[in-house]
């Protein structure tokens, strides 16, 4: 593929490469998006530093000024806590298929950090996932038909079925939107991602940590160390003991700032991979309440952004470095499938 680039991107480009590394981040950086959005070229391109900046060190984020509508945000989370209360009979007639993500995944049945070849007890949540809202249409090829289906919608509460679409479309435009700030900062055209996510396999998931009556088995978390492995994931927490951490480049848990208007974004495996391992999928986890800490519940909601099944993982131009590329180009979907195949064949036997 040809890219064209002007000189000037191409030396910043260039020279972001090989910018010696500075003092580590010790937090996860806040970042106001709204000079990207509606700024002059020069604010829009002092925001794609930053971000570029902030994912080679530690790949995590959180976002403002995204222009989200909250109460859409809110009425999401309203009606998942609806869901995740309602009859076990609701929630089994949505269980999703084994090997499927749409749909219901049951409390304990499985451990992010399996993936990552440990031998954890399962996690301490349960979780509903959404497809792509279109993607009964979008099957058209065996590869294609891995990921997407027809969506499937639990009869209680009554507003779930309207408001996850809802949400699911608010996130398809912020992760366009924060594709463009990421091509940018990367040192690319624009619009260098639009082609390559405009039939895409991203999954929304409403995740449920219960408050914790009884103690976790030694080594049990909410949710286990790993990376993610998509492209970049845009995740909703709430405000509650037991909360998300991200490994520091010197192997410390940091707490990830919670901000009622910030989204944490973070680089999956599959983006760490197309950059040429200059940007960094980093290792997070969602630890348990401090013993003592009041009996609460904790909900987020993560979307995962996946480029199209046929998109192309080869290094991206400007990541090429001094050293080439240093890893062969894959099929979006078949690195996605052969992670999740993976995952799928380490998983502990549910609690
Ligand atoms: O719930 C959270 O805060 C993070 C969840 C997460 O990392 C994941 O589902 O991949
Ligand atoms: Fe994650």
């Amino acid at each position: 593929m040809c890219i064209i680039l002007t000189t000037d991107c191409a030396q910043s480009a260039k020279e972001i490469m090989h910018t010696p590394p500075h003092a580590a981040l010790d937090h996860v950086p806040v970042v106001d998006i709204a000079p990207f959005l509606h700024g002059t070229p020069a604010q829009r391109q002092a925001v794609a530093g930053e971000v570029d900046r902030i994912n080679r060190e530690i790949g995590f984020l959180v976002v403002t000024g995204h222009g989200l509508d909250l109460a859409l945000l809110d009425r999401w989370f309203e009606v998942s806590r609806e869901f995740f209360a309602a009859p076990a009979e609701v929630k089994q007639a949505v269980l999703a298929a084994p090997g499927t993500h749409h749909g219901y995944h049951a409390m304990a049945a499985s451990g992010l950090a399996a993936k990552e070849g440990e031998t954890a007890p399962p996690d301490l949540r349960e979780y509903f996932m959404v497809g792509h809202l279109d993607g009964e249409r979008l099957a058209t090829t065996p590869s294609a038909a891995r990921f997407h289906r027809a969506n499937r919608w639990p009869s209680q509460p009554a507003g779930f079925a309207a408001v996850a679409p809802a949400y699911y479309r608010a996130m398809e435009a912020l992760g366009a939107t924060l594709m463009r700030l990421f091509a940018m900062a990367l040192g690319l055209p624009e619009h260098w991602f639009d082609d390559k996510i405009d039939r895409h396999f991203s999954v929304l998931s409403t995740i449920h940590y219960p408050a914790q009556k009884v103690e976790p088995l030694p080594g049990q978390l909410r949710a286990g160390a790993h990376t993610d492995y998509g492209s970049l994931t845009i995740l909703a927490p709430s405000d509650a003991p037991g909360g998300l951490q991200v490994r520091s480049l010197t192997g410390e848990w940091m707490d990830v700032p919670y901000l009622r208007d910030g989204f944490v974004i973070n680089i999956g495996d599959m983006m760490q991979r197309w950059t040429n391992d200059r940007w960094r999928s980093n290792f997070h986890r969602v630890v348990n309440p401090p013993p003592g800490s009041p009996l609460r519940p904790r909900q987020s909601i993560a979307y995962f952004l996946h480029p199209n099944d046929d998109a192309q993982i080869a290094c991206i131009p400007t990541c090429v470095g001094r050293d080439g590329p240093l890893f062969e180009p894959i099929q979006a979907g078949d690195y996605m499938w052969e992670k999740e195949h993976a995952i799928a064949a380490a998983q502990p036997v549910a609690a």
